[in-house]
């Protein structure tokens, strides 16, 4: 079931009305809006170019948009940054530890920047790392992790603030099958043992399940935001996004 936003107490995880931005004669985003309930996964379903990671700067702040509103968990991004940054946590695409420290100076620096010191940094760091399964990594240089060990870090750096949303751009590329399942399994995991809620940028179909919200993104515009069952009815989800977005098998290649 979707969390619908306003069902209870909590204000939206994230709430995205009418977004639109330009790069220059490039329309990245035309008026996106969808919502992410409080301890909720919603997949962000969308081909290379469709606007994923425009959308993720946008709402960290590292673009302004051009138009519209996007708030984090009832905080106003452009109003109200340092308290709606304060409740994002954020896990980009590209690799983000310092390969050259160990486990904990990367989590005991990224603590530091978010005013977390001393006894209660060391705490925070020893919980997020139980939650990730690497407690016995924590010295071990980052350089020496695995590519999975690595991303669970990274969710485990995400996590040392006590965000109320998680941002995941392609979290799993350049994973194996195996270690791809991991770090979903635990995001999944996070919502309950967390209840911290997830926007989960993808193009893969095999990472969504029926019960998960899912937004489909194509060439910078929403086509779909609902229950991936819902979405998919008596089709496969690749078949009804290939119908959506109009384009081949091939073109997904
Ligand atoms: N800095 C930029 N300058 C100009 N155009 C850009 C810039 N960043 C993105 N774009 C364009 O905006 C559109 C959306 O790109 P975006 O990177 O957000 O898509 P995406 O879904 O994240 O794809 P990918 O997974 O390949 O990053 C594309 O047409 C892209 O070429």
């Amino acid at each position: 079931m979707i969390s619908e936003p306003g069902a209870g107490d909590d204000p939206p995880a994230l709430d995205i009305q009418g977004v639109s931005h330009r790069f220059g004669a490039i329309e990245a985003l035309r008026d996106v809006s969808f919502r992410v309930g409080p301890g909720s996964f919603c997949a962000l379903l969308g081909i290379n170019g469709a606007g994923k990671t425009t959308l993720f700067s946008l709402i960290t702040r590292l673009y302004d948009s051009t138009s519209g509103r996007i708030s984090v968990d009832g905080f106003d991004a452009r109003r109200q940054p340092g308290r709606a940054l304060a409740r994002l946590g954020v896990v980009f695409q590209s690799r983000a530890l310092d390969a050259d420290l160990t486990l904990r100076q990367n989590l005991a620096y990224h603590a530091a920047l978010h005013g977390i010191g001393g006894r209660a940094a060391r705490r925070r760091i020893a919980e997020v790392l139980e939650l990730v399964d690497l407690t016995d990594k924590v010295t071990a240089r980052a350089s020496t992790l695995s590519g999975g060990q690595q991303r669970r870090a990274e969710i485990a750096r995400a996590l040392l603030h006590r965000p109320r949303l998680l941002l995941l751009d392609e979290a799993t590329a350049g994973l194996d099958l195996r270690a791809r399942a991991d770090v979903l399994a635990l995001t999944r995991r996070l919502i309950s043992e967390e209840g911290v809620s997830t926007l989960w940028a993808t193009h893969i179909f095999d990472e969504i399940a029926p019960s998960d919200h899912v937004v489909l993104l194509h060439r910078g515009q929403v086509l779909a935001d609902t229950l991936a069952a819902d979405l998919a009815g008596d089709e496969t989800l690749s078949e009804v996004f290939l119908r959506r977005t109009g384009i081949t098998a091939e073109e997904m290649e």
